[in-house]
């Protein structure tokens, strides 16, 4: 069985980059749960399901062939044939995902995928991020990390993600935090968990971080 690094955080935080960044450093698996709401929600968009509509979107989950496959580039994310890498990370997208990820067969459909991948690595260990990692998707993993940074931080740092004619990018993921706190707690640490605050670390020291807390705890 995998070690499990389970890392959660809003926004910005530097989950994706810094868990990636990691999980190469340590030689593990990296799983990031984001994406499949993401693409999800491009499904959504692409069949003209409306995202409020729960049942609708319910019933897309019998025909998500959703893959993920990591290349030397990054992870390639498809569904069915259609290579979904870029178009998840829309602001159209991350506008309606909220809509997608509170509905709850959406949640549990997707955590029992996620606990088959982290059950079918065969790396040494898996970074796996999103939102109730630490929580509901493996709070019995080895390491489990509360990744922050000062919101100002965050948006600062999505400020590629502002599209022309959209809400700005702060009110964007204000609002996107917003209405996923109302799902799942990831602005409070659980018990067991260690908060890593980055609004004062770069990338590489936030890096370094999670591979040192990593160390820390698993016997090498
Ligand atoms: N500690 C850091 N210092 C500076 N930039 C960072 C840091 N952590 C992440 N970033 C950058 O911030 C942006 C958002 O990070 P990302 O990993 O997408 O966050 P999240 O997955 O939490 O939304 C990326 O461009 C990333 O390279
Ligand atoms: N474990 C998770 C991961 C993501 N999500 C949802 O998926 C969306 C996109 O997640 P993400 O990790 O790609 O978002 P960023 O923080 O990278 O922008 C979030 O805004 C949540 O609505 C979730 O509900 N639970």
């Amino acid at each position: 069985m995998a070690v499990v690094v389970a890392v959660d955080g809003p926004a910005g935080s530097g989950k994706s980059s810094v868990s990636r960044a990691a999980s190469r450093a340590l030689g593990y698996a990296f799983l990031d749960t984001g994406a499949a709401y993401r693409a999800l929600t491009w499904l959504a968009l692409e069949r003209g399901v409306d995202t409020a509509d729960a049942d609708a979107v319910v019933a897309l989950l019998g025909d998500f062939a959703y893959t993920t496959e990591v290349t030397d580039a990054g992870t390639v994310v498809r569904v069915g044939d259609a290579d979904v890498t870029i178009a998840i990370r829309e602001p159209r997208v991350s506008a309606l995902v909220s809509d997608v990820a509170r509905i709850p067969e959406v949640r549990t459909a997707l955590n029992d995928a996620f606990r088959r991948l982290i059950r079918a690595s065969d790396a040494p260990g898996i970074v796996v991020e999103g939102r109730d990692i630490t929580t509901v998707v493996a709070p019995d993993a080895e390491v489990r990390i509360l990744l922050t940074a000062d919101e100002a931080v965050r948006i600062a740092r999505r400020s590629a993600e502002l599209a022309p004619g959209a809400a700005s990018t702060a009110e964007q993921l204000r609002e996107r935090d917003r209405r996923d706190a109302q799902v799942v707690d990831f602005l409070t640490a659980a018990p067991g968990v260690t908060t890593i605050d980055s609004t004062h670390l770069d990338f590489a020291g936030t890096v370094q971080a999670v591979v040192e807390l990593v160390h820390d705890t698993i016997p090498h």
